[in-house]
Parts: C-alpha cells; sequence; structure tokens
C-alpha cells in the first residue's frame, strides 16, 4: 500500500480519528499498530514528550523509525518539546508525514513550519488552552495543520477542556474552509460532536480506544458522532 501522505488525499477521508499512541500498550507496538489497521485507522497520532516541555516522557525518533517499518498509516508527529528546531530533522527522517511543533515552544516558528514544507511533509502548530488564538493568527498561512489542545498537553486521560471549542470556532473563521484543525485531549463520545460541530476535522483520541475492548468499534463510533450520524 502507498503511503497516503498529501493532504488532499488524507482529508479525503474526513472527519478523522488519530489514534493517539500515548495510550496504546508499548510493551507489544506491532500487535498495536496491527490492530489499528485491521480497526480503520487512517493514521497514528505520535505524541512525542522531552519531559521538559511537558512533565512526562514518551518516546523519539528512534522509536518512530521502527514504527515507520512496520506500516503505511500516515504519521501525525506531535511534537511537545522544547527546542524543536534542534530536533526536527530526525523526525523527517524518521519518516513523520505531518508534524506539529508548538506555539509555546518557538518565539518566531514560522521558519521551523517553512523547513517541515520545505521537507515535504505537513507543518502544524499546536497551541495549549492559555494560548490564546490572537498567538497564532499571524502564523497561520504557514500552517497546513492547527493543533487545539483541549487538555494541558502531558498525559491522557485528562478531562476535555471547553474552551478549546471557541478556539477552534476561532481559528476556522481565521483559517477556512480547508484548513485542517485538529483537537487533542478528552475527546470520546461525549465531546466528539461538539468538536466538530464547532469547526475540527481531525480528531486526537487516546482513553476512548485505547480503553475498549474493540478499537474498530470505537474508532467506528466515534468517527459517525462526528459526522453527526449518531446523536
Ligand atoms: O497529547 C496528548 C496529551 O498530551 C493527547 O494526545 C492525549 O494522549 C490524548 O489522550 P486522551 O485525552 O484521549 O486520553
Amino acid at each position: 500500500m502507498k503511503r497516503e501522505t498529501g493532504l488532499a488525499n488524507v482529508m479525503r477521508h474526513a472527519p478523522l480519528v488519530a489514534p493517539s499512541m500515548l495510550k496504546c500498550d508499548f510493551g507489544n507496538l506491532h500487535r498495536e499498530v496491527e490492530l489499528l489497521e485491521a480497526a480503520g485507522a487512517q493514521m497514528l497520532h505520535l505524541d512525542v514528550m522531552d519531559g521538559h516541555f511537558v512533565p512526562n516522557l514518551s518516546y523519539g525518533p528512534m522509536v518512530i523509525e521502527r514504527l515507520r517499518s512496520l506500516t503505511d498509516l500516515t504519521f501525525d508527529a506531535h511534537l511537545m518539546i522544547s527546542q524543536p528546531a534542534r530536533y526536527l530533522d530526525e523526525y523527517i527522517e524518521a519518516g513523520c508525514d505531518w508534524i506539529t511543533i508548538h506555539a509555546e515552544a518557538e518565539d518566531d516558528p514560522l521558519p521551523l513550519l517553512q523547513r517541515i514544507r520545505d521537507a515535504g511533509r505537513l507543518a502544524g502548530l499546536a497551541f495549549n488552552p492559555g494560548t490564546p488564538v490572537a498567538d497564532i493568527e499571524q502564523a497561520l498561512p504557514a500552517c497546513d495543520l492547527v493543533l487545539v489542545m483541549s487538555v494541558e498537553p502531558g498525559f491522557g486521560g485528562q478531562a476535555f477542556n471547553p474552551i478549546a471549542l471557541e478556539k477552534v470556532r476561532q481559528v476556522r473563521q481565521l483559517a477556512g474552509a480547508e484548513q485542517i484543525i485538529s483537537i487533542d485531549g478528552g475527546i470520546g463520545p461525549s465531546t466528539i460532536a461538539d468538536s466538530a460541530t464547532a469547526g475540527a476535522n481531525v480528531f486526537v483520541v487516546g482513553s476512548a480506544i485505547f480503553d475498549e475492548p474493540d478499537y474498530g468499534a470505537a474508532i467506528s463510533d466515534l468517527s459517525a458522532r462526528a459526522q453527526g450520524t449518531v446523536v
């Protein structure tokens, strides 16, 4: 199967549910990837944490490179790290397709977003619940993807912060209908429909998939709710 890395190809499947590989079984990543492929996942959301920008550690480019050899799913890397400019090339070389940096980690994200685009990857900018949309507005033309955090980054299983809904609405208004807007944190059956109505089209989901016995049923149910076919 050819990797569907291009914006148009991947977003053909929107709204998309992106399983957050922070909540998976790290002791059996190969099996988790197989289960997610069988469950119909189009992409994997890779939560990269450095124990500095966020108070948690996950994995880095070496693990991602190994995952890359296991699957052609789109890799949506969310770099929750300080100094992303220093490490960016490693994530490009590891095979990440979408690469998102944090607004709070870079005084001027524009050169880095451009580097991501120049490498032929989709460039994303994430921002935390406490960061106003005004802080990222200037960077929007350089973003293929905006990731709105609906929890403080660092851990899965936190409660959804509804402040994110207004931010998604504002970004949608500013960036237009074609923009990928991803929402991340506390997304599940009770929050995904409101997030979709606000304007998100990619939904990062950890607990509501990995805490379920049947990943396929969970992803189907969430996708249906995002499409408004479940009330
Ligand atoms: O990036 C993060 C947390 O920092 C998220 O991707 C969470 O890992 C999503 O997990 P749930 O909130 O869905 O359990």
